[in-house]
C-alpha cells in the first residue's frame, strides 16, 4: 500500500493533472504548514489581493500547475479544483458520489452530530428542519429582534462615546457579540443567556480545534492527556453539560438546529466585520449607502422594517462584493465515495476535492481585470455563472442560515451607517487570517463619528 500514492499521482498525471510531488508519510502537509506561516509574518498593503495570505498554497501551486491541482494530506491525495463548471458538477451533484469529508474526532466536538456531520437519509430529513427554521418569512419575522439588538449595541456605543465627536473601536469583537445576541434571542429563543454562554466557550474551543486540524491527525493522540487535550475535554465537558441543560428546557424538536446553529455564529460576524472595514475603506460607497438608507427608511430615526429590505439595493451589493472578496467560509470540500467522473477526469474513490472559494471569488479570468477591487457595482450585472460567486456554497448543501446571515447584515449595517460615518484607524493592520473562518488577525480598529 505504500506504493498507492504514487500510482494515484501517476493517474492524475497521465489525465494531465500535476502538482506538488508526493513525500511519503507527511505529503505535503509540512510545505503547506510553512506557507501559511511565511504568508502571515509577512505586511501585505492595504489592498484586497489577499488570497495569498489566506491560502498561500493556492495561488503558489495554481501558477505551477493550472487552476486544478493535486497535493497531499498525509497519504490523502486531495484534488484543488477552482473551474466554475468543474465545480458546479460536483456540488449540484446528488448521486452520493461526493459527499462531505467526514469529521475527524476531534472536529466532531467542534460540530457536534448537526447537519454538516450527515448523509444520506438522515441528512434529508433534519435538512428540511433546518431548512423550515430558517425559510424567509420566518427570518423575516425577527426583523423587529435583530434591530432591537442592534439599537442596544449602538447605545453601548454611546457610553463608550462619552459624548466625544470622535472615537474608536474593535469592530470584529462587537460583531461577534451581536451575532451571538442575534442568533440566541432568534434561533435559540428564550435561552438567551444560556445561548451567549455556549458561544463564548465555542469560542475558546476554536482555538484549540484550530491547532488539532492544523497537525495530521494521528489516530490515538487526541486520547493522551496533553495540555491541549485535557483543555479540550473540560471545555467539551461544559459545552456538553451546558447544551444538555438547555435542551432539557426547550422542545426536543429544536434540538439538532441548535447544536448546528452553535458553531456556525463567527461567519456573520466575520461577514459584518469586513463589510465595516470595506466602507470604512472606500468613503464613497459608504456615503452612497447612506443616502440609501435614509431614502428608504426616512430621515427621522426611523429604523428599516421588513418592508424595506428589498429596497436597500446598495447595501445589498456592498455585502455581496464583502462575501466575494472575504468570503468567511475561505473553502469547501468533498470526498469522493466511490471511483467517479468529472467532465473527462477519472477520480478515484477516497479523494478529497478541495474548492477554494476565495481564489474563484479572485479569479481575474472570472471577474476582469479589477477582480480584487472593491467595486460593489458589478453586483448590478446578473451572475455570470452559478458558480463564480459562491459564498454560501452550492447545490443540496448550500448554507441554509443564507436568509438569516443576509436579512441580519442588511439590518445591521444599515443602522450602523445610519447613525455613524467611519474611517479606518490608524491603528488598523490589514491582515486577512484563515482560522476557521476568514478574520482580522489584528481586529479591526474602526474611528466613528457619530451623525447628529
Ligand atoms: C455569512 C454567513 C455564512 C456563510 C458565509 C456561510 C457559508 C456556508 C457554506 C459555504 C456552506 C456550505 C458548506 C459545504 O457545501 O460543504 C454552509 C453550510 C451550512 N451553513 Fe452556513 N454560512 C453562513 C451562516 C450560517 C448561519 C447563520 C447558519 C445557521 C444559523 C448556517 C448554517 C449552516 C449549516 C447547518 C450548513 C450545512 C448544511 C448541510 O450540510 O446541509 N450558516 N454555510
Amino acid at each position: 500500500t505504500l506504493w498507492v500514492p504514487w500510482r494515484k499521482q501517476n493517474h492524475f498525471r497521465k489525465q494531465g493533472i500535476d502538482g506538488p510531488a508526493y513525500t511519503p508519510i507527511f505529503g505535503n502537509s509540512a510545505k503547506i504548514r510553512r506557507m501559511f506561516a511565511e504568508a502571515l509574518s509577512k505586511r501585505v498593503p492595504f489592498d484586497h489581493d489577499v488570497v495569498g495570505r489566506t491560502l498561500p498554497f493556492y495561488p503558489s501551486w495554481s501558477k505551477m500547475y493550472g487552476k486544478n491541482f493535486l497535493y497531499w494530506f498525509g497519504s490523502k491525495p486531495r484534488l484543488a479544483i477552482a473551474d466554475p463548471d468543474m465545480i458546479k458538477q460536483v456540488l449540484i451533484n446528488t448521486s452520493g458520489s461526493f459527499q462531505r469529508v467526514p469529521l475527524t474526532p476531534s472536529s466532531r466536538i467542534l460540530f457536534g452530530y448537526g447537519l454538516p456531520a450527515l448523509e444520506g437519509e438522515q441528512w434529508a430529513f433534519h435538512r428540511k428542519i433546518v431548512n423550515q427554521a430558517f425559510k424567509m418569512e420566518r427570518v423575516e419575522g425577527w426583523v423587529p429582534q435583530i434591530v432591537d439588538i442592534t439599537m442596544n449595541m449602538l447605545e453601548e456605543w454611546e457610553d463608550i462615546r462619552g459624548g466625544r465627536d470622535e472615537f474608536e473601536m474593535e469592530v470584529h469583537k462587537e460583531m461577534h457579540e451581536l451575532s451571538a445576541d442575534v442568533m440566541s434571542r432568534t434561533v435559540f429563543g428564550s435561552s438567551f443567556e444560556e445561548g451567549k454562554r455556549i458561544f463564548n466557550l465555542q469560542k475558546q474551543q476554536m482555538h484549540l480545534f484550530l491547532k488539532a486540524v492544523q497537525s495530521i491527525y494521528i489516530p490515538g493522540f487526541r486520547f493522551l492527556p496533553t495540555k491541549d487535550n485535557r483543555e479540550r475535554w473540560r471545555l467539551n465537558k461544559e459545552i456538553c453539560e451546558s447544551i444538555r441543560m438547555l435542551i432539557a428546557n426547550n422542545s426536543k424538536k429544536n434540538r439538532r438546529i441548535k447544536s448546528t446553529a452553535e458553531s456556525i455564529n463567527e461567519t456573520i460576524a466575520n461577514l459584518l466585520t469586513w463589510a465595516l472595514v470595506l466602507l470604512a475603506r472606500h468613503q464613497e460607497w459608504q456615503s452612497k449607502a447612506r443616502e440609501e438608507v435614509l431614502r428608504v427608511c426616512g430621515h427621522n430615526k426611523q429604523h428599516p422594517l421588513e418592508e424595506n429590505l428589498n429596497d436597500l439595493k446598495i447595501v445589498s451589493m456592498i455585502i455581496n462584493e464583502a462575501l466575494r472578496l472575504y468570503p468567511p467560509g475561505v473553502l469547501v470540500n468533498r470526498q469522493t465515495s466511490k471511483k467517479v467522473k468529472l467532465g473527462s477526469l477519472d477520480i478515484p474513490a477516497d479523494t478529497q476535492l478541495v474548492v477554494p472559494l476565495i481564489a474563484v471569488h479572485h479569479d481575474t479570468d472570472i471577474w476582469g481585470e479589477d477582480a480584487n477591487e472593491f467595486n460593489p457595482s458589478r453586483f448590478l450585472e446578473s451572475r455570470r455563472h452559478l458558480a463564480a460567486f459562491l459564498p454560501f456554497g452550492l447545490g443540496t448543501r448550500y448554507c441554509p442560515g443564507q436568509n438569516l446571515a443576509l436579512v441580519e447584515a442588511k439590518l445591521a449595517l444599515a443602522i450602523i451607517i445610519r447613525h455613524y460615518s467611519f474611517m479606518v484607524s490608524p491603528a488598523y493592520v490589514h491582515a486577512p487570517k484563515l482560522f476557521i473562518n476568514l478574520e482580522p488577525q489584528f481586529g479591526a480598529q474602526i474611528r466613528f463619528t457619530r451623525i447628529p
